[in-house]
């Protein structure tokens, strides 16, 4: 049975997209991000899931940096989940002063916080379910989680479908070993790729124009840190489309041409099902056509 890590403990929003994700596999909680990802990179599992990004707070930093750097990883899945919280307590709870959860989760119920719990202080756990545990434990009064949590948690829950935004969702990521087949492309794909584009005036420009020109559709666009050089950045760029297709092997192959520091993060289906925009001209039959058409040339069979 092939075996899926996933950022927990158990009770996480990421187990519940795990669950999505994981067929038959045995699931197994690990503790933080990077974790996950390196057990993926010693082949100590087959797959980790973990989050990318979410509607109202954007990327998830860990899981940004931890695509971006060491051995690489490929997605080969993604999931959306509509993103809600319970608040838990103990049974025996008194006053609540303090109130912990993932950083993403706090900011996201920030005012239910203050119109609820106005003297709580909220305090940043590892994850969600990282809280409820420490709230089992006594260090914490209450924990924002995951619905499931209760579930897993002997706690008391005092709130459900708690969200300061409705309609809040988090996407996450099933990554895998590069040496794992890529799913087959569907017409509603999403590829990710991270570049460190050159410290120089219109680089980024440039490699967006590669994206443009070949009527491709960013879905996002995250700067972060390249974390050795102040003031160096690194592109995350997903875009519609699937490395397989003509279309997007072109884009990458000048995307790479123009950035030595380009990786490949995935091509999957997309979650929403949303099928790839394709620009007049631009399609990937449009793609073969003139290559086909250049080759005829070349061997001299038509000009
Ligand atoms: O801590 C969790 O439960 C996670 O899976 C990360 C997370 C935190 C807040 C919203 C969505 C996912």
């Amino acid at each position: 049975m092939s075996k899926i890590a996933y950022f927990g403990p158990e009770g996480t929003f990421t187990e519940q997209a795990a669950r999505l994700l994981a067929g038959d596999a045995e699931l197994i909680p690990v503790e933080t991000i990077p974790l996950a990802l390196s057990a993926v990179r010693k082949g100590e599992v087959d797959a980790a899931c973990v989050p990318v990004e979410n509607s109202v707070e954007g990327a998830v930093p860990a899981t940004l940096d931890g695509l971006a750097e060491q051995e690489p990883l490929v997605a080969s899945a993604e999931a959306l989940l509509p993103v809600r919280f319970s608040v838990l307590t103990r049974p025996d709870a008194g006053e609540i002063q303090t109130v912990a959860s993932h950083p993403h989760a706090l900011a996201q119920v920030r005012l239910w916080l203050e119109a609820n719990l106005p003297g709580a202080r909220p305090v940043a756990a590892s994850s969600t379910a990282a809280a409820a545990v420490a709230v089992l434990a006594g260090e914490f009064d209450a924990a924002v989680t995951a619905p499931v949590a209760a579930e897993h948690y002997p706690l008391r829950v005092m709130a459900t479908e708690v969200a300061d935004v409705q309609d809040a969702r988090t996407r996450f990521l099933l990554v895998r070993q590069p040496q794992h087949p890529l799913p087959e492309p569907t017409g509603a794909d999403r590829t990710s790729i991270v570049a460190a584009a050159a410290n120089r005036t219109g680089a980024l420009a440039e490699l967006l124009s590669e994206l443009a020109s070949r009527g491709i559709n960013l879905t996002r666009l995250d700067a972060r840190p390249a974390r050795s050089n102040f003031g160096e950045y690194r592109f995350f760029i997903d875009f519609e489309g699937h490395i397989a297709e003509p279309r997007i092997g072109d884009a990458l192959a000048a995307l790479r041409r123009r950035c030595r520091n380009v990786r490949f993060l995935g091509s999957h289906p997309r979650a929403d099902g949303v099928r790839s925009t394709i620009e007049p001209s631009a399609g990937n039959d449009d793609f073969v056509e003139a290559t086909d058409w250049v080759a005829a040339v070349r061997a001299g069979k038509t000009a």
